[in-house]
């Protein structure tokens, strides 16, 4: 793909542990990632609980570090290049939203005694156009006082806060929870027109498929940090006479009879069911014995470069099957 607007090279992630390092013998979270988004694009990005989503989306919104190579957004590392956010033209909308709301690089409380008004008034260099738009399409009360609202009306002004700075790329993590169905229905609608406009990118994570079955131009699925399948919706309408979320159902849950199949064979081996965890991370076996196996897998603290660059990116077989165009150029 010529310029795309976020690039993933052989993303792999491991948070750290206490030392600031990859706990011995833990694996990668996120695994040989790749993926190219253009202009325009709104991604799906899907997955069952602890896939990764969060963590992906935290890294391309310059969250976590990793080597500059392994993400870059509009041609920069959202880490290193902190402008990319404060400028306005990355925007990560997600988190720890019930305490904070991040904006233009400054951590601004959401439930102090301030009104819709100030908050959003208070920002400045805004587009007046943009920013009546945005107040009618989130239908907010400017009279509204952050620490006297629901968890819907804070959620609105926080996205409203997010998207007042014509973005290039957004990152959205799951958002929409709090927000009635007609809100929803209009902040998706907004945002699809963000990106036939503007030419903005989306990649939105979420579980919630109401009002999306022809909304993402893409779907991306991610299991065990791995990528899955990442393939136009037209693709994945062609594949499958289901809806949609129907769709994502039977990806996630033939992902789980998998898993369930690989524990019970684990099991009659007499090895550990389940996978032990140390510091958050995967570890397969007793951590001690497989200290010997410990690799840095992309994160270091002071370290911009990974063992892990070069490798190729590895699809199921199912979706190999389909053929090198069922992905993104890569
Ligand atoms: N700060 C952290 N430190 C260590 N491990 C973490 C941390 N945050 C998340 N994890 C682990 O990383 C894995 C992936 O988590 P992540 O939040 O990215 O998943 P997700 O796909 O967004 O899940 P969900 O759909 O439940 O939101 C999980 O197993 C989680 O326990």
């Amino acid at each position: 793909m010529e310029n795309p607007t976020v690039e993933i090279r052989d993303l792999s992630f491991t948070y750290p542990g206490i030392d600031g390092h990859p706990p011995p013998g833990s694996r990668p979270l996120i695994n040989g990632l790749s993926l190219s988004l253009g202009a325009g694009e709104r991604c799906l990005l899907v997955g069952s609980n602890g896939a990764g989503k969060t963590t992906i989306l935290k890294i391309m919104g310059g969250k976590h570090m990793v080597a500059p190579e392994m993400v870059r957004v509009l041609g920069r590392s959202a880490f290193h290049d902190t402008s990319l956010i404060s400028s306005g033209e990355l925007s990560y909308l997600g988190g720890e939203w019930r305490r904070d709301v991040a904006f233009a690089g400054f951590e601004v409380s959401i439930q102090m005694d301030i009104s819709a008004e100030k908050m959003i008034y208070g920002v400045s260099g805004i587009d007046p156009k943009r920013r009546e738009e945005l107040i009618k399409v989130l239908d907010i009360d400017l009279s509204w006082k952050m620490h006297k609202s629901s968890d819907g009306q804070r959620r609105r002004v926080q996205i409203c806060m997010g998207l007042l700075k014509p973005f290039k790329v957004l990152l959205l993590d799951e958002i929409t929870v709090d927000l009635d169905v007609l809100a929803r229905a209009n902040l998706l609608n907004y945002l699809k027109k963000e990106c036939k406009e503007r030419g903005a990118t989306i990649i939105y994570a979420t579980h919630i498929f109401d009002g999306l079955e022809d909304w993402p131009s893409h779907i991306v699925y991610v299991a065990h940090g791995k990528l899955q399948l990442a393939l136009p919706l037209e693709k994945v309408k062609e594949l499958s006479n289901l809806s949609l979320m129907r769709t994502v159902e039977s990806w996630l849950r033939k992902e789980r009879d998998e898993e369930r199949e690989r524990r019970r064979i684990r099991k009659e081996k007499g090895l550990l069911e389940y996978e032990k965890w140390v510091e958050g991370s995967r570890v397969i076996g007793d951590p001690a014995k497989s200290a010997a196996r410990v690799t840095n897998n992309g994160w270091a603290a002071g370290r911009l470069t990974s063992p892990w660059q070069g490798r190729r990116i590895s699809f199921l077989a199912q979706i190999e099957s389909l053929g090198n165009n069922a992905c993104f150029p890569i």
